[in-house]
């Protein structure tokens, strides 16, 4: 198993390249390809925890080397939200990185199974997409936005104001990945109930999450260490699926006939990345007006990114 981490010098290419020198199965080969000079030596300082991962660090020429023969791509390469900035306002600056970077998976391992981070993920997800169209690699089934930090966000918060075990504790979160278009659905957690008051305090709560992390880190950066976890269990996932173990995530991707070309729905996993797209159930009215509400903001990001490679 071979697993490419594009942007691997950053903040979350850090924690997750760690998380995954540790956590992935024995014999798989780590590539960690990033344009910062920094990055072989990320490689080398990982390549001293005694694990059965192969570990290589790449710099900015070597992209091809990096994704040669890749299973599975995670993409957190480019520019973090500062205070005062929506994710959108990175659209300008990560689009053309996630478009070269693209362009380098459809010429070196067109048949990985791809995790985008990078911010705007509800924009960047279409730009992976319509790349690959344009060279005729696309298959839904193995793109991804990785929308895990809205789950386990999800997860702590609830466990904290309820004072349940954190490991008991699942979210369905559906929509895409900023502000209203992230969707929790608080309906369907098992084990506990919630107030209409509770609702309305948790679910801006977990949407508003990133920022709560963008303004307490005060210009330094975004969600990096909890992002890092969010991705290597994501990443983890689709491991176990190409193993052929039946596993169910949830990540932002291509829906036909859905609520919007590209949703966060449950997704069953599987040796070719989604297996099926699952139905995310029955929506309480509050989630049912959230989900009608957010969507043509969740349209008009999902249109930026096509038109950025089409317009
Ligand atoms: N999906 C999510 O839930 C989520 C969560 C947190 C952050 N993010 C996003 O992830 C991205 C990275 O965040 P970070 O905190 O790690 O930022 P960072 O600045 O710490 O790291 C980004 C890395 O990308 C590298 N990079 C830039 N251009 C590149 C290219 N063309 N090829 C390879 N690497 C390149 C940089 O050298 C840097 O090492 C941001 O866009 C951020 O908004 C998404
Ligand atoms: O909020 C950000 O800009 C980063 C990330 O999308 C997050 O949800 O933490």
């Amino acid at each position: 198993m071979k697993v490419a981490v594009l942007g691997a010098a950053g903040g979350i290419g850090h924690a997750l390249s760690l998380l995954l020198k540790t956590q992935l199965p024995a014999g798989s080969e780590l590539s960690l390809y990033d344009v910062a000079p920094v990055v072989p030596g990320v490689a080398v300082d990982l390549s001293h925890i005694p694990t059965a991962v192969n570990v290589k660090g790449f710099g900015a020429d070597d992209l091809a080397a990096a994704l040669s023969g890749a299973d599975i791509v995670i993409i957190p390469a480019g520019m973090p939200r500062k205070p005062g900035m929506d994710r959108a306002d990175l659209f300008a600056v990560n689009a053309g990185i996630i478009k070269t970077l693209a362009e380098g998976i459809v010429a070196n391992c067109p048949k990985a199974l791809v995790g985008i981070i990078t911010n705007p993920v509800n924009g960047t997800v279409p730009i992976v997409a319509e790349v690959f169209k344009k060279a005729g690699t696309y298959d839904k089934n193995r793109v991804f936005g990785v929308t895990t930090l809205d789950v386990i966000r999800s997860e702590a918060f609830i466990a904290e104001l309820k004072g349940v075990d954190v490991n008991s504790v699942k979210v369905p979160v559906i929509g895409g990945h900023s502000g209203t278009t992230i969707l929790p659905l608080l309906s369907q957690v098992e084990g506990v109930t919630f107030s209409e008051e509770e609702v309305a305090a948790l679910t801006p709560r977990i949407q508003n999450a990133g920022t709560e992390v963008v303004n307490a880190k005060a210009g330094g950066g975004s969600a990096t260490l909890s992002m890092g976890a969010a991705a290597a269990r994501f990443c983890l996932s689709l491991v176990k699926g190409l193993q052929g173990e039946d596993v169910v995530d949830y990540a932002y991707v291509d829906v036909e006939n859905g609520d919007a070309p590209y949703f966060a729905h449950p997704v069953r996993l599987g040796v070719n990345g989604i297996a099926e797209v699952l139905p995310y159930g029955e929506l309480s009215a509050f989630e049912e007006k959230a989900k009608n509400d957010m969507l043509a903001t969740l349209n008009a990001d999902i249109q930026e990114g096509v038109d950025f490679i089409n317009g």
